[in-house]
């Protein structure tokens, strides 16, 4: 029982937040599911540049006792993905690549699903997290962590090397973490595939805080894995250091002016806190030299001494890791094996033979779900089911280099950890306007505009020789080292402008973007964009979409195919996308607004969004209930209603709760906690009345009415209309008479007290003399104003003061009584 509690605890998707509102809408009728294929789609875990990825579960369990699998949907827009586009290009590469990654720390490919409106790539779900934001919370890792992590990093790093992949895009948000803080290497958009040991790729891709620096700084093509291994080094120093090397440019604090930036990395010598100890520094040293030639490569980085501890899971080579992955018992759950059977036939139809799930690596016939990228030889029973014969299925490339161009959003790269969320807030902003002043002014074509002021102190042979020859520069006094400003403004770095140019016209806006999510841009030479690119979508178009794999391949970049499939796949067929009612079951509870709002909803829970709509055209009734309900959320609901009150022009109980209230600067009145307190607490001396007074004047009405406070707490109005109105009346009875006659009484107990607390504030004795002839003065006031309104709100009024009015002969308490049971009847009507 205690397992089957805690499986449907941990596994059951209403998390955190959502959680909350399910007991509200209990009562509600239970909606099914949303799912999507076999899966039942749940919250968002992420945002990226193609859209949320959901959580989710799989619907098919072969016994009770089964837990469902957790996976991360990528769910896709296919109308967000224009035919040929790069976007396109991307889901190619990171699918096809995928499929054929097998280790423990690179994210699993489950399968890949699709329905008329989305493309779904099903990943292993990586429980743990962003990993940016895992040291984020630690400030720093520690040394031991930190070299685990990193062997994982540089594990996988190397078995997608030897599968002839490189990632190109390592940085800390690519990184995730499962649920035993292992290393999990994600997003696979910009991998490129690589035939030859020394192939060049030409297009410049990465975030520039991680890009190695020949790929932004020199046009000549580079040796991605090489770059690779930079981007492990930037990651391994933000682990030990917790923040990004190169990160202390004082005229580019926030690392936009990508021009700048490089400069400073080429230029400026790696810095370490104390705190970094010798060995990671050397490592350190090793991987981040500007020089790829120098750069120490990854398998040497394997015999670094700083990774011994590791060095026997370092050294499992990829063969190693593909037969142990496909035994099903290493490191990760083995897949729930009933899944394809039991899947539901409808909902991602599929009329597969049922031989994925049986192997470990299913992946690899799971992708074959998809009339996506599948092997050419495949069996086409893998095919999704669809009313028209299944079309020819094609293996194209997912790693056509032409399209690679990066068009992300330049974001703060801020890179300092601790201010992630200052950058992602960032980040943002330059989506609207994006790239500061180095992009901008390569826009412009010089970088004149730029205001380039790149500071650097010991510049090096080899990151000078980097440099455009033009940029004069000369060094200036400055704290933290040298200014080296350039004396030319026109001064051109070349390479830069070409690569952040592109970026510049090419870039997508990124829904959410992450703190370094940013790609310099692509070098490819114009051919490259003459080359068609691939096709996710429709038709084959042999006019202008050759299938990729039949492309001729780059010269300088890698080849346009997986090694696996090259040339095998037909020309002439480019792959499909499903017809509609693919998804003959589910596609109904994916429709286009379901998917988009948070799905966790829809186990016939209330959704908060629903919620929200309900709230906003709630009646009388509904706000009655909701006054009822705890404290906490009284406050927003009141605040609903006030708008509402307001809205239908139905004043009294509004505008006065809001009058006292604001009026009443004494946070004392807010906390009054109950009307049962009203005989024995003293009412408050004088602010009250000035409450009262200036509650009954129509300026102060109208100053009420802009304040959104007065409305927020309504709520506790009642309370200090309360307290405003015995106060009122107190001081009311209090102040014609002296207190002569109260003095005498000097009742014991509350009232005592109350009483004393009048005289107290002696200073305000006068002040109050004077108010109470001006709050008698006044009292007409309150009245005329909402007498022009509503005939409830003079009857209202009209009872307010017939009730202030009887009260006045008698004792202050039951005055207060009086004024109390005429402020709860009159809440009773709201
Ligand atoms: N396998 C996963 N497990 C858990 N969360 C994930 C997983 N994959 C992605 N996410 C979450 O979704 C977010 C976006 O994912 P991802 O970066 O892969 O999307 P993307 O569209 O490729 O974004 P981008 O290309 O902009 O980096 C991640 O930051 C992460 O929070």
């Amino acid at each position: 029982m205690s397992i089957m509690a805690s499986l449907s605890q941990r596994h059951t998707y209403y998390g955190g937040e959502v959680g909350v509102h399910t007991h509200e809408i209990t009562s509600k009728p239970r909606k099914r599911h949303v799912t999507f294929g076999p899966y039942v789609v749940g919250s968002t875990l992420g945002e990226g540049e193609f859209g949320k990825v959901k959580m989710g579960w799989s619907k098919a369990a072969s016994s009770p006792l089964e837990v469902p699998k957790q996976v991360a949907i990528k769910l896709i827009r296919r109308d967000s993905i224009p035919k040929n586009s790069e976007k396109e290009v991307k889901i190619y590469r990171e699918i096809n690549a995928l499929k054929h990654l097998s280790h423990p720390n690179i994210v699993k490919l489950e399968e890949v699903l699709q329905n008329s409106k989305y493309i779904g790539i099903v990943l292993e779900y990586a429980s743990g997290g962003e990993f940016y934001k895992y040291i984020q919370r630690k400030r720093r890792l520690k040394e031991a962590v930190a070299c685990r992590l990193f062997a994982q990093l540089v594990s996988g790093v190397h078995y997608m090397h030897s599968k002839g992949l490189v990632h190109r895009d390592l940085k800390l948000e690519n990184l995730l973490l499962d649920k035993h803080e292992n290393l999990v290497i994600t997003d696979f958009g910009f991998v490129n595939e690589f035939v030859s040991h020394n192939e060049l790729m030409k297009t410049s891709c990465g975030s520039p805080c991680y890009a190695a620096p020949e790929l932004v700084v020199s046009t000549k093509p580079y040796e991605a894995r090489k770059s690779d291994v930079w981007s492990c080094g930037v990651i391994l120093y933000a682990m030990l250091a917790g923040y990004l090397p190169w990160d202390d440019d004082p005229k580019n604090p926030d690392g936009n002016d990508i021009v700048r930036l490089y400069y400073y990395i080429t230029r400026t010598p790696l810095k370490f806190p104390e705190y970094i100890t010798p060995l990671p520094r050397d490592l350190l040293r090793r991987i981040l030299i500007s020089d790829p030639k120098k750069r120490i490569a990854i398998r040497s980085v394997h015999k670094h001494e700083w990774l011994k501890p590791h060095a026997a899971f370092i050294s499992i080579t990829p063969e190693e890791w593909d037969k142990a992955m496909s035994s099903k018992d290493v490191f990760r759950l083995p897949r729930p094996t009933p899944a394809k059977s039991k899947r539901p036939q409808s909902s991602c139809s599929t009329s597969s033979t049922g031989s994925k799930g049986e192997k470990r690596d299913s992946l690899i016939m799971d992708y074959t779900l998809v009339p996506l990228p599948a092997p050419p030889h495949q069996s086409q029973s893998h095919v999704i089911t669809k009313p028209s014969p299944p079309s020819p299925e094609i293996r194209t490339s997912p790693v056509r280099n032409q399209f690679s161009r990066h068009n992300r959003s330049n974001s703060a790269a801020s890179i300092a950890l601790q201010a992630v969320v200052d950058a992602e807030r960032e980040s943002s902003i330059t989506l609207i306007h994006p790239h500061g002043n180095g992009v901008n002014a390569v826009n412009g074509g010089t970088v004149s505009g730029n205001k380039l002021v790149p500071r650097s102190s010991t510049a090096s042979g080899n990151a000078l020789s980097l440099l455009n020859k033009d940029s004069v520069i000369v060094e200036t006094g400055s704290s933290n080292g040298r200014t080296i400003e350039p004396m030319d403004e026109n001064s051109k770095l070349r390479p830069p402008l070409n690569s952040i140019s592109n970026v510049a016209t090419s870039r997508t806006v990124h829904r959410r973007p992450r703190p370094t999510s940013y790609h310099p841009g692509s070098m490819a030479t114009n051919s490259d964009t003459k080359e068609p690119p691939a096709t996710l979508t429709g038709v084959p178009d042999s006019s202008s979409a050759r299938p990729i794999s039949v492309m001729e391949p780059s010269p300088l970049d890698s080849t346009p195919s997986l090694l696996p499939d090259a040339g095998l796949s037909p020309p002439d067929h480019s792959p499909k996308m499903l017809p509609r009612r693919s998804f003959s079951v589910s596609k109904p509870l994916l429709d286009l607004h379901s998917v988009n709002g948070d799905l966790i909803r829809s186990h016939g829970d209330a959704q908060p969004m629903t919620r929200r709509l309900h709230e906003q055209v709630e009646d009388v009734d509904y706000k009655q209930r909701r006054q009822s309900r705890r404290y906490s959320s009284l406050f927003n609901s009141v605040t609903e209603e006030s708008e509402d009150t307001d809205q239908r022009s139905i004043p009294p109980q509004g505008k006065i709760r809001s009058h006292t209230w604001s009026r009443t600067p004494s946070k004392t009145h807010s906390r009054q906690p109950s009307g049962n307190a009203s005989t024995t607490r003293a009412p408050e001396p004088v602010e009250p009345v000035r409450s009262r007074t200036t509650t009954t004047s129509g300026a102060n009405t109208r100053d009420n009415d802009k304040r959104p406070e007065k409305k927020r707490f309504s709520f506790l109005s009642f309370y200090s209309s309360y307290n405003t109105s015995k106060s009122s009346i107190v001081s009311e009875k209090t102040s014609p008479a002296p207190t002569s006659q109260q003095q005498q009484q000097k009742p014991v107990g509350s009232h005592s007290s109350r009483q004393r607390s009048i005289p107290r504030i002696g200073t305000r004795n006068s002040l109050r003399a004077g108010d109470h002839t001006s709050t008698q003065r006044q009292q007409p006031a309150p009245q005329q104003q909402p007498l022009t309104r509503t005939k409830l709100k003079k009857n209202r009024q009209s009872t307010v003061e017939s009730s202030q009015q009887q009260v006045r002969p008698q004792g202050e308490q039951s005055t207060a009584k009086k004024v109390m049971d005429f402020f709860k009847r009159r809440s009773m009507r709201i």
